[in-house]
């Protein structure tokens, strides 16, 4: 059994925060996972950090965009700034967009803790505004709730919150953290162990293998070309079964029938099948419960004509001729999806399937190919943004 791999990612100007990763090391440690902690690469100069007295910085490996997808799950330890976490931290994940695009860090577990100078400083409003990245990439973030009962004890100064394990510097940093927050730490390690171990170890169980969150995620694209053409079948029989209406919603529904061809060939497309458990958010290919509960070619298949209408219209899509309806008309691409948050469910799950990015793609016909379905007439039928033929918009996220 492959243990479980969880990353610190910290910065840590005065080693507070350092100091707090090492118990939560200890605590992930115990419980069997694999850790490694890694700082995140400075954005201020030598000659402000002179100015600000900061010692040298701990002995760590820099973490960068690559290495993020990684592990299960990531603990990002930080100090405060004005109530937020940090510029340096938020420069890394600024700059993971292109892992965004591709789902690479959904169904991660993500996990945070802090310090601040002072009691009211701002822990849980750092923890809340990081919280934000997390749902984003579709990563399941892990509280720490009240699992240990220092921090509800008020007879001391205690870091740390609901949100997770914390200390107090001072301002002059000055105050080292306390063995009840190193013990609060280790706790919180534990914690967050149990669970990427639990979730690692039953996906294992239920599958027969042993992958990791970010094997299984990159395993998944890896074959999402040919998830795009076994969907071309069950696509078909969706056209077939429900005749023009449901074309509006053809490309959503090929890309749902994608995922179902790659999922029937590893298990069954039961919601509770492992391929489709809660690991798998937004951007898995297959692995989705979206994609799965959604797809026509399953139901048209078994002649059940109105069922590509029915899951247009689950995912707010009518069936008119799609003038009126600009969710359904708007290309599956990612860059349509930041234009309309509307944009189908289970065409955006599956981005894969769309590699061929409708709005970098004058032919609608093209866009139907990708989504394995046969929405090239039926798209042709629509007036359809597909057709536009716009320049390029450069993409927010790179590489
Ligand atoms: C620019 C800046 C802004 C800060 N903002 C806050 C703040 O809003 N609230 C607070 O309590 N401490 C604030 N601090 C203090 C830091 O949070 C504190 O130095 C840090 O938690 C110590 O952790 P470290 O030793 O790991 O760097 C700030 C520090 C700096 C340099």
């Amino acid at each position: 059994m492959t243990k479980p791999v969880v990353y610190i990612v910290l910065y840590s100007l005065y080693q507070h925060v350092y100091k707090l990763s090492l118990s939560i090391q200890q605590g992930l440690e115990e419980k069997g996972v694999e850790v490694k902690v890694f700082q995140v690469a400075e954005t201020l100069s030598d000659e402000i950090l002179a100015k600000m007295q900061a010692p040298a910085k701990p002995d760590l490996p820099i973490m960068t965009v690559d290495k993020l997808s990684e592990p299960d799950g990531i603990i990002f330890g930080l100090p405060t700034r004005f109530g937020l976490f940090p510029a340096q931290i938020k420069t890394l994940l600024d700059a993971s967009g292109a892992l965004w695009a591709k789902g690479a860090l959904a169904g991660k577990f993500a996990g945070t803790f802090f310090s601040t100078a002072s009691q009211h400083g701002g822990q849980e409003t750092t923890a809340l505004t990081a919280v934000t990245y997390f749902a984003h990439h579709g990563m399941m973030y892990v509280p720490f709730g009240y699992a240990n009962a220092a921090l509800q004890n008020n007879d001391e100064v205690i870091g740390g919150s609901a949100y997770g394990s914390g200390t107090i510097s001072d301002g002059d940093g000055s105050r080292q953290p306390s063995q009840t927050e190193l013990d609060i730490a280790k706790h919180q390690g534990q914690n967050f162990g149990v669970i990427v171990s639990t979730f690692v170890k039953g996906r294992s169980a239920m599958d027969g293998t042993t992958p990791t969150v970010s094997s299984k995620i990159a395993d998944n694209n890896g074959t999402a070309t040919d998830a795009g053409a076994a969907g071309a079948t069950g696509a078909t029989a969706a056209t077939g079964a429900s005749g023009t209406t449901a074309a509006v919603g053809a490309g959503a529904v090929g890309a749902g029938a994608a995922a179902v061809a790659k999922n029937t060939s590893g298990a069954s497309n039961d919601p509770s099948d492992v391929n489709n458990g809660p690991a798998t958010p937004a951007h898995a290919t297959s692995n989705n419960g979206n994609a799965l509960g959604n797809a026509a070619p399953t139901n048209a298949v078994a002649g059940a004509p109105s069922t590509p209408a029915g899951n247009a219209a689950q995912h707010g899509i009518t069936n008119d001729t799609g003038a009126n309806n600009p969710s359904s008309t708007e290309p599956t691409s990612v860059s349509a999806r930041l234009k309309n948050p509307n944009a189908d469910i289970a065409a955006n799950d599956n981005i894969d399937a769309k590699a061929s990015d409708a709005t970098n793609n004058p032919t609608a016909s093209k866009v139907g190919a990708a989504a394995g379905a046969t929405a090239a007439g039926s798209a042709n039928a629509v007036p359809n943004k597909l057709k536009d033929n716009k320049p390029k918009k450069k993409k927010w996220f790179c590489c």
